[in-house]
């Protein structure tokens, strides 16, 4: 510590200090044991020295055996003045001797002076000292006192920070033990793991050679590969080449297998027709068989009776004479009576106007109803609307009636046997006035005979057409003004239904599985593929239509209404046809939905549609779309009953 130090140094200082007096007086008590033989008297001297002994030791630490030293320095004086002093030589040499001694004791004297004014002035400094080493030990005593204070202090700091220091070891302890179990497991993981690297390099390294061998056999197989795929290539265009010749024969084999089909199927008709016509002209002869034989008769009995009547014709003459005389005579009796009879109607004339008056103001009566009954009318449009829609219904079911009476004709009668109430119904049917209600009623009881099902009644139309004659703009009109008399299909598909929709709402959801099963059991009209979803329009989903008492309109195009003969779905067929291929592309044009490419090839579609279209029997109806209006009345008249359905009446 600072304080120490400085105390320390000043300790030094004084002790070196106190060394040299020490020593000073040591020297000069030397010599006055020296010459104290020669001055007895100086005992005072002695005593000085003797009273400074206490001093030596009290203060300076002088050691006690001074008087010890003194003895032997005694001793020495009286042994040099043995030498130096014999009794025997003369007395001049004495009083010389004490001469010379006279002047050495005044120096003597003077030593001794001169060291009494060393020896207080050094009491002085000595006292000096003394004070100043007590204010100093005092000071010396406070600091210690305060060192003492701090170094308890800092011991319990020491021993808190001992026990903090045994604390952290013990923890320290656990947790170095602890590591080095971690590191001991650590080590052992990482021995293992060197084997481990150690064996994993051997087989990196006999991999590697490995996968150089295969690279030099991948390289091989390779060029193997390539030269494979240049025959592959080459096989490849030839197979295109095979497979289009292939195609080209199947679609021309498919165009002349259709033409056939056609051509079968039309003749089966001819042949039906014929054979009906050949049984109605059996029967025409033989009741023309049966009138002639009966006119031969009655030709024979009028000769005989011409015979007998010519001479009653004479008679009959006399008495026409006679009669016509009685007739004038009567006919002027008449003219008499005309007269009187005209003068009565000119009468009923007047009373007739008369009437008249009276009609006109029931008629101004009649009119006040109408006014009242105006409110019903629209009540009646509805009424007339559904009458139309009947009616429709029994168009079909006459359309349906006309082809079950053909059968009903080809079969047994014992097949039959509703055969002659359908047969007097029909003939009821056939009758009645058209805006008769019962007329319905009776095909609908005829249905019900027939065992006709929804989907009979409720015949689906299709309406093709080639692209932009304007087929969608018709319908949007026909639904327009009928809502709640048509139905859309709806399509199956094997995309995911989306948030919000219904499976049989929006779609039909199926898998890809059971959509090709359906495919191939020929259960769709018509079916494409979009990106990874198939889509396709059910028979099934017409049905479903017709079972919802609604009419489906399909607007397909030439391949979907083959597709729609091939079921069992009865359908009525329209064809609307453009004024013209011109025309057609200015209309495709002006929709401007279509690129360059697209127009191309829809109307390069048109035209097969036409010639399609022409063949006999590939449509029930042709409705030319030239001028709209004209096209719609047409289009609405042939699918909702002859223009009458729905319209105000
Ligand atoms: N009678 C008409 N006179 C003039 N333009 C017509 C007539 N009918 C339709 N159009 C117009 O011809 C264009 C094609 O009509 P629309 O889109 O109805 O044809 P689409 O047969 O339904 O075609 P797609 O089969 O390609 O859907 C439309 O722009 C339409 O406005």
């Amino acid at each position: 510590m600072p304080s120490d130090s400085t105390t320390h140094a000043s300790q030094g200082q004084k002790s070196k200090k106190n060394k040299k007096n020490k020593n000073a007086a040591r020297t000069n008590a030397q010599d006055v044991g020296r010459i104290q033989p020669d001055k007895p008297d100086d005992s005072g001297a002695e005593d000085q020295d003797a009273s400074l002994e206490p001093e030596g030791d009290g203060v300076n630490g002088a050691p006690k055996d001074q008087p010890i030293e003194q003895d032997e320095k005694t001793k020495a004086v009286d042994d040099t003045s043995a030498d130096h002093a014999p009794v025997s030589e003369g007395v001049e040499k004495v009083s010389l001797d004490s001469l010379q001694s006279k002047d050495r004791f005044d120096a003597l004297v003077r030593d001794r002076d001169s060291l009494r004014a060393e020896v207080a002035d050094m009491r002085r400094s000595l006292e000096e000292i003394q004070s100043k080493h007590h204010a100093d030990m005092e000071v010396l005593h406070e600091k210690l006192g305060d060192a003492e204070t701090k170094k308890e202090h800092a011991e319990t700091q020491f021993q808190k920070l001992l026990e903090r220091v045994n604390t952290i070891k013990t923890q320290l302890g656990q947790r170095l033990k602890e590591d080095a179990e971690e590191i001991a497991q650590a080590n052992t993981r990482i021995e293992e793991l060197e084997r481990q690297n150690t064996s994993l390099k051997a087989q990196v390294d006999s991999k590697t050679s490995e996968v150089a061998d295969l690279s030099k056999e991948v390289e091989h197989r390779s060029r193997e590969l390539s030269t494979l795929r240049d025959r592959t290539t080459l096989s490849q265009q030839n197979w295109l080449k095979e497979k289009d010749e292939l195609l080209e024969q199947e679609s021309y084999l498919q165009s002349e297998f259709e033409q056939a089909k056609e051509a079968m199927h039309n003749w089966e008709i001819l042949a039906m027709e014929e054979r009906s016509i050949r049984e109605n002209l059996g029967e025409k002869v033989i009741d023309l068989e049966e009138q002639l034989s009966a006119l031969k008769n009655a030709y024979e009995k009028t000769i005989a009776e011409r015979d007998g009547q010519a001479a009653s014709v004479d008679g009959l003459q006399r008495a026409l004479q006679e009669i016509q005389t009685a007739r004038k005579q009567e006919l002027r009796e008449l003219v008499e009576s005309s007269d009187a009879q005209l003068e009565e109607l000119r009468q009923s004339l007047r009373d007739a106007e008369k009437k008249s008056s009276e009609a006109g103001s029931a008629l101004q009566a009649a009119q006040d109803e109408l006014e009242r009954v105006r409110p019903f009318e629209k009540e009646v449009k509805e009424k007339n609307l559904l009458i139309g829609k009947l009616r429709h219904e029994a168009v079909t079911l006459n359309d349906h009636l006309t082809k079950a009476l053909r059968f009903l004709k080809k079969g047994k009668a014992e097949d039959n046997v509703d055969r002659h109430i359908v047969t007097n119904h029909f003939l009821h049917f056939l009758a009645l006035d058209r805006s008769d209600p019962k007329k319905f009623q009776i095909l609908q009881l005829i249905a019900a005979l027939l065992g006709w099902t929804e989907v009979q009644k409720y015949r689906p139309v299709v309406i093709s057409g080639p692209s932009g004659t304007g087929k969608s703009t018709l319908l949007k009109r026909l639904f327009a003004e009928f809502p709640d008399t048509f139905g859309f299909s709806i399509s199956h598909t094997t995309r995911s239904p989306r948030p919000g929709e219904q499976d049989g709402r929006e779609y039909y959801f199926t898998n890809k599985e059971a959509f090709l099963n359906l495919v191939a059991e020929k259960g769709f009209i018509e079916f494409a593929q979009f990106g990874d979803n198939l889509y396709g329009t059910s028979v099934q989903a017409v049905k479903n239509i017709a079972e919802k008492e609604r009419i489906c309109i399909l607007d397909i195009e030439m391949e979907g209404v083959k597709q729609v003969k091939t079921t069992d779905l009865n359908a009525r067929f329209l064809f609307l046809a453009p004024p013209s291929l011109e025309e057609l592309e200015a209309r495709l044009r002006g929709r401007g939905t279509e690129t360059e490419d697209q127009l191309a090839k829809r109307l390069a579609q048109a035209k097969n549609e036409l010639e399609y279209a022409r063949q006999p029997g590939a449509h029930d109806k042709t409705v030319v779309n030239d001028d709209l209006d004209t096209a719609y009345a047409e289009l609405r008249d042939w699918i909702v009953d002859g223009g009458k359905f729905g319209s105000q009446q």
